[in-house]
């Protein structure tokens, strides 16, 4: 994406091209209810057939666009980017877009399967390795739909879509668009097709906008996928997500930061609805997950919050060609200043000595006198190394021995959480912890009632405590969900078979029992 001058410059709110049904977003945005329970998008609007809003949903969010007017040289710009046009809350709905194209699950795994006529090559421990080719597929897949329309742009019956999109390439292909036909993308309406848009795009262009712009799944990685199908007889029974890529272009205006202040999910509008364009498509919402004031800019992160530093640099660089100043990267590095804690935290790691590695590195940012936001922010890019050894504690057999393990484990993880609050908080990653948490506290409570039933009071309150930490970070990355617990608590065993049964977040992938 091109970067070009530095500044930054509003942009004026121009009336919306009109578009039947879903042209509603910009005209209207002043008056926009505050959208708060989104569960209709991922169980389905409770009158079957109508949805209790208008799609896109377009919150207190702003486009600016920092390439083209140069106040201050030294100031750190990201090209275009939302802002928030007021304070927000955690938890508030700042947008719900529509998929311009997406990748279905099921499109996808037929050519899985066909690819290989059914058989692989893998035995039932390790990664199967196909996680890298179905990441070809995925995107070939991607590509095609895009040179599809493309080509169909020219057609006299040009619908909704194909607009959206040709403003879209417009959008991500030229270094020179007017800025004023960003807000064609905010409204998530499109130019007309007789704008100079240049839709010949070589294959190659189309790849590099997919990799910069395209959102994949969201739990998993590719290599997750591929071995739950490789693994599962071939089957895709009860898919944790309908699509694997999908472009959003609002979404894709969002910059990065590695402690970002908004967290996606991914819906799918009901087939049963009766407003046709909209049916079975695909959805991305987005919910603040800190509190932001007026004018703050909407951020998330593109990589994994449990990468750390040099990594996270490394791939920032190399994929999205930019250099990360966040707080989080500018805290990180001068509280490494020549300390080496990535050749503490990489030492080769078995369960027995991931106790020992823990200690040495608490104590290695106690003894540098590591500020406390920097400490946090650390330790969420050795996540991975707390979660094997809260893994390896809960997957070790039943004892009799004191709870002073467990209860040690719980202030670690206790730690471990508040930095995923003030650092990443809601994340996949969050959720992660959170359940393993509960998990913990939980296998406590049940040691307790057989062995130390005079302890069962204070391990009953860690399993409340647990419970409702999960349920507070589920409705900051899944909203409000209306007032029905029942909602929320379907929405927890959602994301905790998804992590548990199906291979979410990677990092834990071989554990998290
Ligand atoms: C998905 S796009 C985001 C929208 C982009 N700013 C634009 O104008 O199209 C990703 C690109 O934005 C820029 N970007 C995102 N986050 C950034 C950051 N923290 N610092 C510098 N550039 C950033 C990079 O050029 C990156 O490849």
């Amino acid at each position: 994406m091109p970067n070009k001058k530095k500044g930054k410059k509003k942009l004026s709110t121009k009336a919306a091209v009109a578009m039947p049904e879903i042209s509603v977003a910009a005209s209207k945005r002043e008056e926009t209810k505050q959208l708060d329970d989104v569960s209709c998008l991922l169980f389905g609007p409770s009158d079957g057939d109508t949805l209790p809003f208008d799609l896109p949903y377009i919150g207190p969010i702003e486009l600016v666009d920092q390439r083209y007017s140069g106040e201050n040289e030294n100031q750190v710009v990201h090209g275009r980017g939302l802002i928030v046009t007021r304070d927000v809350l955690p938890g508030e709905c700042l947008f719900v877009t529509l998929a311009i194209v997406s990748t279905p699950v099921d499109e996808v795994h037929r050519r899985f399967v066909e690819l290989h006529n059914g058989e692989y090559s893998v035995n039932d421990t390790s990664s199967s390795g196909y996680g890298r080719e179905l990441e070809d597929i995925t995107e070939s897949f991607l590509v095609e739909q895009i040179q599809t329309f493309c080509k169909e742009r020219d057609t006299e019956d040009v619908d909704f879509m194909q607009r959206t999109f040709d403003s879209f390439v417009s959008q991500m292909s030229s270094e020179d668009v007017p800025s004023a036909e960003l807000d064609v993308i905010l409204a998530d309406v499109s130019l007309h097709s007789d704008k100079n848009v240049n839709m010949e795009l070589e294959e190659e262009t189309i790849v590099n906008i997919i990799r910069r712009n395209a959102f994949g799944p969201d739990y998993h990685n590719y290599d997750t996928i591929a071995d739950y199908w490789t693994k599962n007889a071939d089957t895709i029974q009860e898919p944790a997500y309908n699509r694997l890529l999908g472009v959003y272009p609002l979404a894709a205006m969002i910059n990065h930061s590695c402690s970002p202040n908004a967290i996606r999910i991914f819906g799918t509008i009901p087939a049963s609805i009766k407003t046709k364009p909209l049916q079975g498509r695909e959805v991305m919402i987005v919910h603040a997950s800190v509190p932001m004031k007026k004018g703050t800019e909407v951020m998330w992160s593109y990589l994994p919050p449990t990468t750390p530093f040099n990594a996270r640099h490394e791939m920032l660089e190399s994929k999205y060609g930019f250099s990360c100043q966040c707080n989080r990267c500018v805290c990180e590095k001068k509280a490494m200043d020549g300390r080496e804690f990535d050749q503490i935290a990489k030492q080769n790691i078995d369960d027995s000595s991931l106790p020992k590695i823990i200690q040495i590195l608490e104590a290695a940012f106690i003894s540098n006198s590591i500020s406390s936001e920097a400490q946090r922010y650390l330790r969420v890019g050795y996540a991975s190394i707390y979660m094997q050894y809260f893994n390896a504690a809960l997957a070790s057999p039943n004892s009799t021995e004191s709870n002073d393990v467990l209860s040690n484990l719980l202030k670690l993880a206790m730690q471990l959480h508040f930095s995923f609050v003030s650092c990443n908080n809601a994340s996949t990653e969050h959720l992660s912890i959170l359940h393993l948490c509960y998990e913990l506290a939980s296998s406590m409570h049940t040691r307790a009632m057989t062995f130390f039933p005079d302890t069962t009071n204070t391990t009953m309150s860690q399993v409340r405590f647990w419970t409702e930490q999960l349920k507070k970070a589920h409705m900051i990355r899944f909203g409000s969900l209306g007032e029905n617990l029942e909602t929320v608590r379907n929405v927890m065993k959602h994301s905790r078979a998804v992590l548990r049964n199906r291979g979410g977040w990677y990092a834990v992938k071989d554990k998290f029992i």
